[in-house]
This record gives structure tokens, C-alpha cells and sequence, in this order.
């Protein structure tokens, strides 16, 4: 860390394994800089290692495996300015190590299974994003990591991801309705028989009303729009792009959603495409585009899902600036 903070920003980034936090992650660290940015993966929070889980049966999804209380105060303590000894979870041993100091930091980003299931926490956080892969393309993409990178036949990756599925459904899942974005990843509509998660359709859910946030809309805000935006200034290839904005209702919030459904040709002609977004927090023409262009080869800049993840980031930083100059005219009005 350079400089001790005025007020310590706190985000949390809640999905499930293998969902693309830690690419989200390292988009975050274009926007605020390697130094000020602190990552703490909430595993570290298991209050059960891995052999006393496989005894009791109880999985790490279950809340009862983790330890909200010291998450809670440990959080707290951090955003209040003050260091933290913060256990850690080796997942290399599935035991937990002697704890780490961690100090405060401009900004904090908690990650992992349950950083919206404490309503204690929850409400400690600034601005939160959840990302929320359907089922078809969770299977696709752990088959693509797991097979090729980590030794797993396809019988393997099925049975975890079925194993999972009740506390992923009973605890995890139902964090999305606390998130000021869900970013949604399903298979794409514009093809009948696509295999699941070449093509994708990517949704940007967006909450109303929350103070410091202003969702992107495209062309105009508040109304129901269709694009396609594949023509002189996009080139598209088959079966093309699709993008579409409106209002609806999300577990009963009122939210602003846009989607992308289909897969950018050419990167940089994406400016097009930002060109046409209002709200979108840049602090240049360009911006977004430029963010996605610097990390082609991060899994999902040619689609949505990374379009969509560098929008969060504008916006959470957009965020952190807005309560950080509050902290400084309140300090200066004083
Ligand atoms: N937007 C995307 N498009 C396509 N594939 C993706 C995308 N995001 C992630 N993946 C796939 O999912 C894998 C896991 O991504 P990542 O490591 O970012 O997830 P994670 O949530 O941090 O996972 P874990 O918690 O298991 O470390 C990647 O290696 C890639 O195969
Ligand atoms: O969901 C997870 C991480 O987000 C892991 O399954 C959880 O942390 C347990 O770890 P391990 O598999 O190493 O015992």
C-alpha cells in the first residue's frame, strides 16, 4: 500500500467457482492500480478444513463451513482503517494456515462464494457485482479448464458441478438479488443448435436507485430498445450480433438491463458500439474500448461477458470516486 486511505472503498464480487472472478479481478486492476487495490478471497473465511467438511458432510457452500462473525468484525475493522490478522485457507493442503496481516487499502475487494449471504457484511459493502453463468455454460467452461488444464474426465466435471448444486442453489444462487449488477451469462438465441458457451448471450442487470450509480442505458434512457448494430461500422459474421436494453423487474427491484448476444469480429471496432452507450463513466472517448482491447486474450473480450465486466469496473470506480470526494469536501466542510 502508498498512502494510508481517507475512507476505504469496499466491493464484493460474489459468484461461484470457475465463474470468472478472477478475471473480473484483474480487469479491476486497470481501473485503480495494482497498489490500491486489496483482494481478499473469502475462502479464507472457512471455518471447517477440507477433511472435516468430507466428515460431517457439510460442503464449503454451506454457510455453516464459513465463519461470518470474523468475516463481519475482520471486515469492518479494515473498513474502518485498522489492520486485520486474517486466517488463511489453504487450498493446496485443504487446511487452514496461521493468519496474514492484511492492512487497509483505497480499495477492498472481498471475492468468493458468499460475500452478499451476511446481511451484517452485505451492508458494509459499496458496490457489488454478482456473476451469475447458467448451468449449460458453468459445464462448458469448467469441461474446457478442468479436462485440459487440471486432468478431469467429463464424468468428473459433471458429478461436482451436480454435487454442488443444492447449496449452490440454496446459498449462493440467491445472492444475486442483493447485487447492484448481475452480470448473466447464458447460450447465445441467435443460433437453434449452438454447443453450449461458444456462443453467448450476456446480460447486464443493472439496479435503480441505488445512490452513486447510474446505470448505462443505450440510446435512450428508460425505453425498450432492439439493435443491431452489424453493418458499415461493425463487421459481423455469422450468425452475428444482437444487442437489446430496457427496464424490468428483478426479484422484485426495478432494474435497467442491457444484453449482447453474439461475438465481436474485430475488437477495436467496439468503440462503434460504445460510441452508441450513455452513463458508461469514462473519462474519455474510447475508454471502454481501450480497457477491453488491453486484455484480448482474457477469456470473454470478444464477447459480452468481458464487455460487460469492464463496464462493472468503470462503474466501480466511478463509485469509489464519488464517496472518496465526499470524504474530502465533508473533511474540508468541517
Ligand atoms: N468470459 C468468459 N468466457 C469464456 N470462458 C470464461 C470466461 N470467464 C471465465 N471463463 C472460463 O472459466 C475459467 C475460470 O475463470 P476464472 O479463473 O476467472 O474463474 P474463478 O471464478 O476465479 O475460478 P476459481 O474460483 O475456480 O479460481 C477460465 O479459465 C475460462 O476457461
Ligand atoms: O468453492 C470453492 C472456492 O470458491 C472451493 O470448493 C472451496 O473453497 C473448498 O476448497 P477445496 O476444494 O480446496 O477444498
Amino acid at each position: 500500500m502508498t498512502t494510508k486511505p481517507d475512507r476505504v472503498v469496499l466491493i464484493g464480487v460474489a459468484g461461484d467457482s470457475g465463474c470468472g472472478k478472477s478475471t473480473f479481478l484483474r480487469r479491476l486492476e486497470d481501473l485503480f492500480g495494482e497498489q490500491f487495490i486489496t483482494v481478499i478471497c473469502l475462502d479464507d473465511y472457512h471455518s471447517l478444513d477440507r477433511y472435516q467438511r468430507k466428515e460431517t458432510g457439510i460442503t464449503a457452500l454451506d454457510p455453516r463451513a464459513n465463519n461470518f462473525d470474523l468475516m463481519y468484525e475482520q471486515i469492518k475493522t479494515l473498513k474502518g482503517g485498522q489492520s486485520i490478522d486474517k486466517p488463511i485457507y489453504n487450498h493446496e493442503t485443504g487446511l487452514i494456515d496461521p493468519p496474514e496481516r492484511i492492512d487497509p487499502n483505497h480499495v477492498i475487494v472481498i471475492e468468493g462464494l458468499h460475500p452478499l449471504h451476511d446481511e451484517r457484511v452485505r451492508g458494509l459493502i459499496d458496490f457489488s457485482v454478482y456473476l451469475d453463468i447458467s448451468d449449460e455454460v458453468k459445464i462448458a467452461w469448467k469441461i474446457q479448464r478442468d479436462m485440459a488444464e487440471r486432468g478431469h474426465t467429463y464424468e468428473d466435471v459433471l458429478a461436482s458441478i451436480n454435487a454442488r448444486r443444492p447449496d449452490f442453489e440454496a446459498y449462493i444462487d440467491p445472492q444475486k438479488q442483493h447485487a447492484d449488477v448481475v452480470i448473466q451469462i447464458l447460450p447465445t438465441q441467435l443460433l437453434k443448435e449452438e454447443k453450449p458457451g461458444s456462443i453467448l448471450r450476456v446480460r447486464l442487470i443493472q439496479k435503480d436507485g441505488v445512490p452513486d450509480f447510474a446505470p448505462v442505458y443505450l440510446f435512450d434512457e428508460g425505453s425498450t430498445i432492439n439493435w443491431v448494430p452489424c453493418g458499415r461500422k461493425l463487421t459481423c459474421s455469422y450468425p452475428g450480433i444482437r444487442m437489446a436494453y430496457g427496464p424490468d423487474d428483478y426479484y422484485g427491484n426495478a432494474v435497467s438491463v442491457l444484453e449482447v448476444d453474439g461475438q465481436f469480429e474485430k475488437l477495436d471496432e467496439v468503440i462503434y458500439i460504445e460510441g452508441h452507450l450513455s452513463n458508461t463513466s469514462t473519462k474519455f472517448e474510447g475508454e471502454m474500448t481501450e480497457l477491453l482491447l488491453k486484455h484480448r486474450d482474457y477469456p470473454g473480450s470478444n464477447n459480452g461477458s468481458g464487455l460487460f465486466q469492464v463496464i462493472a469496473g468503470l462503474k466501480m470506480r466511478a463509485t469509489y470516486e464519488k464517496l472518496t470526494a465526499t470524504k474530502t469536501s465533508e473533511t474540508v466542510g468541517v
